[in-house]
């Protein structure tokens, strides 16, 4: 099974760059930046992964300290962005939507162009030398004022269908309601922006419902509330939204108790478009990989499953729809040499 699993062509559509730094090369920077105390590799490693006593999303959110200090130069950026998409092909991801809030990238004096810019390098070099596809997906952060959003939007919309596909509203939930930047994004939509907004995975409910009639989201980052509220179901069944569920995360952050609670097969039963990503490879230590395994091992997913996820996810991709066919045919290929 598990070698079925690697060989199986994936996509990831839930993936934060700042969150899916190669261990080694955060410390091979860090070091050389004079920026890390005595320590081995080791014992660094345990620093920037969550640990099992992980108690929240804040909690959780705090590790995103030391990516975030060496993401200030363009090389960095690039490099990191080139060794996740090598990661990723390894696994056989075909193709992947990576997002990150440019702002982070900004505190040692690069401008938004240059922070997304060496993204978009670092993606075209991995497609040349790893066959992978991939696009940006530009996150607001809920913290910050909606005018700081609104700057995300007009200054990515160069970028727009040039590597980068969509905006995303992320971190704590709790204390920042979606409608906050309700501004940016209408003007997202306006311009033709795809959106997605991380909503329910541990706030409210009613977060989910916001992301999708205030906000214009097609998908939701998480979105596990929705179970609380049929009516929530509905909604999402109605307007064909997509869920991004990240499991591993999700327990990490305490989203939910354990994985017999997680309500991935509910969602399916009810015919919601359930797709499965990594959400931090780096700081979830996790996997497309090992995500499908927990869903088998713990929750008797069959193959079938897991392929009925692997559609949505091709349907959920920020794709124009020729690209989206492009995609799916290479999928069918590398299903028939399985
Ligand atoms: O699961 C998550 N929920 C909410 N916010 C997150 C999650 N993972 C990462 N980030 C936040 O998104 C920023 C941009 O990539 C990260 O710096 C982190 O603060
Ligand atoms: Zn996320």
């Amino acid at each position: 099974m598990r070698d079925m699993l690697k060989k199986l062509p994936k996509v990831e559509l839930h993936c934060h760059l700042d969150g899916s730094v190669r261990p080694e090369t955060m410390y091979e920077l860090l070091l050389e930046e004079k920026d890390l105390e005595n320590i081995s590799l080791e014992e660094f490693e345990k620093m920037v992964k969550v640990e099992d006593g992980c108690n929240s999303l804040v909690e959780y959110l705090e590790k995103f300290s030391y990516p975030l200090k060496i993401m200030q130069s363009k090389e960095n950026i690039e490099r990191i962005t080139y060794e996740l998409l090598e990661d990723l092909s390894k696994q056989n991801v075909k193709y992947a939507e990576i997002r990150f809030a440019p702002f982070l990238f900004m505190k040692k004096g690069l401008s938004f162009d240059e922070a997304v810019e060496s993204v978009l390098k670092g993606m075209e070099r991995a497609k040349k030398d790893f066959n992978i596809l991939s696009n940006a997906i530009l996150a607001c952060m809920r913290y910050e004022s909606v005018d700081k959003s609104i700057e995300v939007v007009k200054k990515g919309e160069k970028f727009l269908g040039k590597g980068v596909v969509a905006v995303d509203l992320a971190g704590g939930e709790e204390g920042f309601p979606p409608e906050k930047h309700k501004e940016a994004f209408d003007l997202a939509y306006e311009k033709g922006y795809n959106i997605t907004v991380h909503a329910g995975e541990t706030g409210r409910d009613e977060n989910i419902i916001k992301s999708v009639e205030l906000l214009h989201a097609q998908r939701i980052g998480h979105g596990i509330a929705a179970i609380k509220n049929p009516n929530i179901m509905k909604l999402l069944k109605e307007k064909d939204i997509f869920l991004e569920m990240c499991p591993i995360s999700n327990l990490q952050t305490k989203a939910v108790n354990s994985i017999d609670e997680y309500p991935i097969r509910e969602f399916l039963n009810n015919d919601i478009l359930v797709t499965v990503n990594t959400d931090n490879t780096t700081v979830s230590n996790t996997s497309l990989d090992k995500e499908y395994s927990l869903l088998i091992e713990e929750l008797g997913f069959s193959i079938e499953d897991i392929m009925k996820i692997m559609e949505n996810s091709v349907k959920a991709t920020f794709l124009p729809e020729e690209e989206k066919n492009h995609l799916k045919r290479i999928i069918e290929d590398s299903l028939k040499n399985i």
